[in-house]
């Protein structure tokens, strides 16, 4: 039932989904005999100066024995837009099973690895073992927006909720291979809306077309002064900020099991920007990276509308890495593109805002937590994990890190070719039910960790 939500967080027409999908999470909790709480977290301003209910923050708590370890365990049940049109082979809403995948929106990202953590207390009251750790559950529906409200309640529960809490773990990311993985890193993201508004309406492109600046075109222009088709990121500043790779991280590199060629067939394409492991690697996890997402007020339907578009917005991000900072991010991006933009002499209007300025994350993978992990990995898979970063952002791993002061690891359960944020998007029943396996087992080697 819970891929059948549609709780897209990004839609707000779909906010009543969100809304159930927490209820349902709270549910789920209570009834393998947590104590949970539903935390509000305020309103969200719209664009259009409204504003709506943001949803309720999902707390849990499974015992509270002074002389064991305490684990919160971070997830969220929020999705990415999808529809059936978008080229789904299934309906993104309806949990199907084929060949021992399940798919559906969600499915990865990040709804079964919080089921398989609600299934892990589960087991162990179903055995009638106690639990080797407290743990604690903090399950949040704005996640694929930026997290919104979720740092502020952080902020307000420092010193209560997080007060006992020795661990912070987070199954929010996916292997790189078929090896198991854990994961010590992940990117930031900045993401930006460019609109430029030019007549007060659409026009007639065989009308007007040829006397007017086209704010289309106008947005186009500036948008390909944001990057070389090589990768090279133009906007000054921003690359020169980026820390810089040691020996022993291009040494990590170069000892991961990655191989290029079934990179290339996964993603179904005969070229990668860099043709050796360590550059690729590098590029995709601690290099920042510009990707243009979508224009707004575009014509996008299938058929051949002439029109001259009155006003667009394109969104676009950028993943940023230690040593890059969100607000200096803004402000370069926000000069360079009206330093770009006034060379073009348009009448038209160019507005910039961040919408998200998610910080990037690092954790050191010589911690207990991680020799943990691996200790987990290798009772469970018999093989020694990976040890990765992630080329996505979890926005609210720094503050953790930042308010709480709590180490964190991120413990995948998710499968390379899970198709994140994309069609046909799956978790398979393996990694599902061994993940849930690799949980139970994580909590024993926790359970192990002497004071650090
Ligand atoms: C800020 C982004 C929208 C966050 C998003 N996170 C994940 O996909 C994590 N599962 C991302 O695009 O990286």
């Amino acid at each position: 039932p819970w891929i059948a939500v549609e709780s897209d967080s990004s839609d707000v027409t779909k906010r009543s989904d969100l809304h159930r999908m927490m209820d349902m999470t709270a549910e789920k909790l209570r009834l393998v005999g947590g104590s949970v709480e539903m935390v509000d977290v305020g309103m969200q301003a719209l664009p259009n100066g409204s504003s709506i209910a943001l949803p309720k923050v999902v707390t849990a708590r499974f015992g509270e024995d002074p002389s064991k370890r305490t684990v919160c365990v971070y997830g969220h049940v929020d999705v990415q837009p999808a529809k059936k049109e978008d080229g789904w082979a299934t309906d993104p809403y309806e949990l199907t099973d084929i060949d021992g995948n399940l798919y559906g929106r969600g499915a990865s990202d990040n709804k079964a690895p919080v089921l398989a953590w609600i299934h892990t207390v589960e087991v162990y009251k179903a055995l009638n073992i106690d639990l080797p750790v407290n743990v604690k559950f903090i399950i949040e529906g704005m996640e694929e927006t930026g997290s919104n409200g979720l740092d502020d309640m952080i902020v307000a529960q420092k010193d209560s909720f997080f007060s006992d809490v020795d661990y912070i773990i987070i199954s929010d990311c996916v292997w790189l291979s078929r090896r198991p993985a854990l994961t010590y890193g992940t990117r930031g993201n900045c993401y930006f809306f460019a609109e430029v508004e030019g007549p007060k309406k659409d026009l007639h492109s065989g009308v007007y077309g040829g006397t007017v600046m086209e704010p289309m075109t106008d947005l186009i222009g500036i948008l390909d002064k944001l990057i070389s088709p090589s990768g090279k990121i133009l906007i000054p500043g921003v690359r020169e900020a980026v820390a810089h790779l040691s020996d022993e991280e291009w040494k990590m590199y170069q000892d991961i099991e990655f191989d290029l060629e079934s990179y290339k067939s996964e993603i179904g394409l005969s070229q990668l920007m860099y043709s050796n492991k360590v550059d690729l690697l590098a590029h995709r996890w601690r290099h920042p990276t510009v990707s243009i997402h979508g224009i707004e007020g575009a014509f996008s339907s299938a058929g051949t509308k002439t029109v001259i578009p009155a006003k667009v917005i394109a969104k676009f991000s950028i993943r940023q890495v230690p040593n890059m900072d969100p607000a200096v991010v803004e402000k370069q991006v926000t000069d360079y593109l009206h330093s770009v933009f006034a060379k073009r002499k348009s009448p038209n209007k160019l507005s910039i805002t961040m919408v998200i300025g998610a910080k990037p994350w690092l954790a050191d993978p010589k911690h207990p937590l991680y020799e943990a992990g691996k200790a987990a990995v290798k009772r469970v898979f018999a093989v020694e994990p990976d040890l990765i970063r992630e080329g996505g952002t979890i926005p609210i791993a720094r503050t953790f890190q930042d308010v709480t002061g709590k180490s964190i690891i991120m413990l995948p359960i998710g499968g390379f070719d899970d198709g994140l944020h994309s069609q046909n998007e799956k978790i398979s029943r393996y990694n599902y039910m061994e993940g849930t396996k690799l949980f139970i087992a994580y909590l024993h080697e926790v359970s192990q960790i002497k004071k650090y």
